[in-house]
């Protein structure tokens, strides 16, 4: 097709790159979860087959896209860093709908979708800030749906009646209406729903949240994983190539932990750092 006098079209494509050297987030949304929920009866508030469902979805994409915390790699194109990650997570999201929800098919029009946008973040600040907030706003809803539903669940309020006694609650009224009406200490809920699920590349093999072990053949694979990420713009490609592999071999995880104070990050280095033990002093 090439020089035929169709190819003009081809300037419409407009470049549309990221800034390189920024911490790229790419966010999915389910597109009409509301809807989608409800048809297939997921249990309110929330479902854990539907919040399995959807970190397996998310640990697939890990495994496959392994230089996907590209904010070490080269800039790669807005559209196709979008696409591709909203696409393998749908693609995974669909194969591994069974095996949660067995016996419940998906049916036309029903079918889920997600929509996903990219942010760039300048500062290692910022990429924390935004995974604050998230976790803040996860907390948040998980909070007020919790009483909201228990309120019509337990206590056999109409759904307006308990929206209207929540209306300017804050947590501790929330707190204690789980409590003192219904015996609920919101402290002992799963941490999945309190506290959401982040997902990342553990590069041990103890469980996650302890130090590397100091000797071993395991530390060393750490260190090697640390100084493939330093975002090195004379690194090589078998340079990269190398990292690839580690980062394909990594174990991929799913945790339900505070990812507001440092201690998170400060467990797993490399996931923010270039440089082992702590973060770079960007701000
Ligand atoms: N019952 C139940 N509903 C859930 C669960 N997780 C998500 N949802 C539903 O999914 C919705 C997600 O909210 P939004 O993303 O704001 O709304 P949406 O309907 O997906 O609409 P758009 O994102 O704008 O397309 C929630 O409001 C719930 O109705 C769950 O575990 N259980
Ligand atoms: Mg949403
Ligand atoms: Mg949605």
């Amino acid at each position: 097709m090439a020089n035929s006098k169709f190819e003009y079209v081809k300037q419409f494509e407009q470049p549309d790159v990221l800034l390189p050297n920024t911490w790229i987030v790419v966010r999915i949304d389910g597109r009409g979860f509301h809807r989608f929920s409800d048809r297939y009866c997921f249990q309110k508030p929330n479902d854990r087959r539907a919040l399995d469902l959807m970190n397996n979805a998310a640990v697939e994409v890990m495994k496959e896209l392994p230089d996907l915390n590209i904010a070490y790699g080269v800039s790669d194109e807005y559209r196709k860093l979008v696409t591709t990650i909203v696409s393998t997570f749908t693609a995974h999201y669909i194969f591994k709908w069974d095996t949660y929800f067995p016996g419940t098919p998906l049916e036309p029009p029903y079918l889920p979708s997600f929509d996903g946008r990219a942010v760039v973040y300048p500062t290692i600040w910022n990429l924390r800030d935004y995974m604050s907030w998230r976790q803040v706003d996860c907390h948040i809803n998980n909070l007020y749906n919790t009483t909201f539903w228990t309120m019509v669940q337990k206590g056999g309020m109409s759904n307006t009646d308990a929206e209207l006694e929540l209306k300017g609650t804050v947590s501790s009224d929330k707190n204690e209406i789980l409590f003192k009406r219904f015996g609920i200490n919101y402290n002992n809920e799963p941490e999945i729903y309190k506290k959401g699920s982040v997902v990342y590349r553990q590069y041990q093999l103890e469980e996650p949240g302890h130090r590397p072990d100091p000797s071993g053949t395991q530390e060393r694979s750490l260190e090697e994983a640390e100084t493939g990420f330093a975002q090195d713009a004379k690194s090589s490609k078998t340079q990269q190539e190398k990292l690839r592999k580690l980062r394909r071999k990594a174990q991929v995880v799913v945790d339900h932990v505070d990812i507001i104070k440092d201690e998170f990050w400060e467990r797993r280095p490399w996931i923010l750092s270039n440089k082992p033990g702590k973060l770079p002093a960007d701000g």
